[in-house]
């Protein structure tokens, strides 16, 4: 079970209000007790600093970069169950990305595409996937696998032959 409330997102920069801003509130009100604070952007360097400076004792540091490690849903459900017992801090970048100094010190790099997100994006993506991973994790029928969605639909089309 992930304890919520031992997770943060630490996003450098603020979300503007508009559609992205309205989807990350309603994955909030979902996430009741994941904490979001937000750092002013600055340079990597300086953002770096910021963000070492606000991290809690024993907190492993999370960092979103696209040139992470790529995980399925299952797999970084799993990800979070085994780091449970530990305060989490996941933190998405500025413009620049995040300094080589910071990257150095991280628990780890998630990935959550190749592809390039704008930062608010990747707040939004992250929420939902964080939220999706405690619905694996409580064994709730949110997420559907691909293969089995496959294996339905395979289903539907033997059954009518
Ligand atoms: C506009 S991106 C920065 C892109 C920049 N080229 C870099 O070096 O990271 C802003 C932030 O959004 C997050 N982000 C964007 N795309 C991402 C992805 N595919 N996977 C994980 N995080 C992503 C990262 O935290 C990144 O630092």
């Amino acid at each position: 079970m992930l304890n919520l409330s031992r997770i943060r997102i630490i996003a450098i920069g603020k979300q503007r209000p508009g559609w992205l801003h309205d989807g990350a509130a309603m994955y909030c009100k979902r996430l009741v007790g994941l904490e979001i604070i937000e750092l002013k952007d600055s340079t990597p360097d300086k953002e770096a600093q910021a963000v070492l400076a606000s991290l809690k004792n024993n907190e492993k540091l999370l960092l979103l970069s696209e040139d992470g490690k790529h995980f399925s849903s299952r797999q970084l459900a799993n990800e979070l169950n085994e780091l449970s017992s530990n305060r989490l801090a996941f933190v998405i970048g500025g413009a620049d990305g995040h300094s080589p100094q910071l990257k150095a010190k991280a628990d780890q790099i998630i990935s959550l595409s190749a592809l390039t997100f704008p930062h608010e994006l990747a707040r939004l993506i992250l929420l939902e996937q964080i939220y999706r991973a405690s619905t694996i994790i409580q064994g709730g029928p949110y997420h559907r696998d691909a293969a089995t969605a496959a294996g339905k639909a395979l289903g539907a089309i033997t059954s009518h032959q």
